[in-house]
């Protein structure tokens, strides 16, 4: 029969291959880890969450979980992985911002609404009723909660019932971006624009992120007469409020921009981004990252498409980062589905999601080669329809194969998630069971930094900042 001692470390060789199988840990740290044991033991078993459950179900039942807890108060390092108005929770944005002054709303006949700030009557649309200043409309029907609850309904996709109201990818991508022109209208408000990024970095920082990047659009802002502020502005204006913010909260380093557009563009339309995302980089070289394209992937056009636009910052010797969005697909086989090989070939730095990955060998161990994270985002997989039980997210296996990744959130308000924390929980105890310990956890964080695009004296001085942190957190939870 099998000599035990062979299987004994062919078990030892297997654990030390996963994300955090070869980090060690000291004393407090493995006294941490088993009562982590414990907990997850407990969590599994005493049920009732389980990662087959979609999260708009399961939340509740994690919220109460004390992996959870300890998963909320563990310093998480960087998200790398989020989109501009999809950071502060929705319940700001109703009794905060659409409070405000000179907000008026319009209902759709699709059932859903658009705002607009404005100094006086603003000009009505097409399949909107007129416009009504919000103000009037909350004095006339004197209760506002079942409004405010019908406005967060629309900013979300949040649902008792997932699988009923999007039964597949088209209806729930469709219904997802409705919600960001939802948000839009209140949002590209200039002094709303300043206040929701400060919003949105206290909202990370309090989840226990130190550095955020975000894939911007940075769509044109607008003042109440309609005046409207350019790319530059925007840019200005996100320097501006990260320096105040971080000047607020010195232990917090700040956030980058990647500059995305939709991937429906021409080519014509893509050199014009590309240029203008070269110039971004030139002008505002601290806070601009570089550059990447969004939006359903089955419904745009393949990264091959835009080769011409894509090879111009390296003809004119200049630098500028791609962060590719590849792989958020189930089409095998198709132009889009060599997307993932093509952002390799591109050099991008990292790769957004990248979910057809285990279906792609050589590309696969391309990125591992290369050293290119995948960003894994498990709660925007499921609600958009590319994974329903997390236990067959093909991140199981990269994670069991150590491969290079980060966890990130895509867009944690539109699901009411917290900034990372629920992400993390769903990887966490999805990906792995009981094979995870606390050394995945802290090599994830580690990885958040290490991929991140901080130049690399900053990274250094971020990590150390993160390992202080790491220690606190562990003396703290064992007390
Ligand atoms: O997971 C994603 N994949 C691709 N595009 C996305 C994802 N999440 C959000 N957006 C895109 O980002 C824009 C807002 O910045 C949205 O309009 C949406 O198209």
């Amino acid at each position: 029969g099998p000599d035990p001692r062979k299987r004994e470390a062919l078990i030892r060789l297997e654990a030390s291959r996963r994300t955090g199988g070869n980090m060690t840990l000291n004393e407090r740290e493995e006294l941490l880890d088993s009562k982590l044991q414990t907990l997850m033991q407990h969590d599994i078993e005493a049920g009732p969450f389980s990662p087959s459950m979609h999260f708009f179900k399961a939340k509740r039942f994690i919220d109460q979980s004390p992996v959870f807890s300890l998963i909320q108060k563990m310093p998480k390092g960087a998200a790398l992985h989020v989109h501009d108005f999809a950071m502060v929770d929705v319940d700001w944005l109703v009794k905060n911002v659409t409070y405000r002054e000179n907000c008026y709303v319009c209902f759709t006949d699709e059932q859903t609404v658009q705002f607009i700030f404005s100094s006086g009557q603003p000009a009505s649309r097409p399949r909107c009723s007129s416009w009504t200043l919000l103000r009037s409309l909350r004095e006339k029907i004197k209760n506002s909660t079942e409004l405010d609850n019908s406005f967060i309904g629309n900013l979300t996709l949040f649902t008792e019932d997932p699988d009923r109201d999007y039964p597949t990818q088209d209806s729930v991508w469709k219904r997802f971006e409705q919600a960001f022109l939802v948000a839009y209208g209140l949002v590209t408000y200039a002094p709303v624009f300043k206040d929701y990024l400060y919003e949105g970095l206290r909202q990370f920082y309090e989840d226990n992120i130190m550095f955020v990047e975000i894939r911007a659009l940075l769509p044109a802002t607008y003042e109440l007469d309609g005046r409207l502020h350019d790319k530059d502005w925007s840019m200005r204006a996100c320097q501006e409020v990260v320096r105040r913010f971080t000047a607020h909260y010195p232990d917090f380093l700040g956030a980058r921009v990647i500059f995305t557009v939709h991937r429906g563009i021409n080519a014509t339309e893509a050199v014009k981004a590309v240029e203008e995302a070269m110039e971004l980089q030139r002008n505002f070289p601290n806070i601009m990252a570089g550059f990447d394209f969004v939006g359903q992937e089955d419904l745009g056009r393949p990264l091959w498409y835009f080769k011409d636009a894509l090879s111009l910052p390296e003809g004119r010797g200049v630098n500028l980062p791609y962060f590719f969005h590849a792989g958020e697909t189930d089409s095998q086989g198709t132009d889009v589905d060599q997307n993932l090989m093509d952002a390799l070939l591109f050099n991008t730095t990292r790769i957004g999601h990248g979910f057809a990955l285990a279906r792609h060998p050589v590309v696969k161990e391309m990125s591992r080669k290369m050293d290119v994270p995948i960003e894994i985002c498990p709660i925007s997989n499921q609600v958009l329809k590319l994974v329903s039980d997390l236990r067959n997210h093909p991140a199981t296996v990269l994670m069991a194969e150590g491969h290079p990744l980060v966890i990130s959130s895509d867009d944690p308000a539109l699901f009411r998630a917290t900034a990372l924390s629920h992400d993390y929980y769903e990887a966490f105890m999805g990906f792995g069971g009981m094979s995870f310990n606390l050394g995945t956890l802290k090599e994830l964080v580690i990885n958040s930094l290490r991929y991140s695009s901080l130049p690399s004296q900053r990274k250094k001085d971020a990590i150390d900042v993160l390992l202080i942190k790491w220690d606190k957190f562990v003396v703290e939870s064992l007390l």
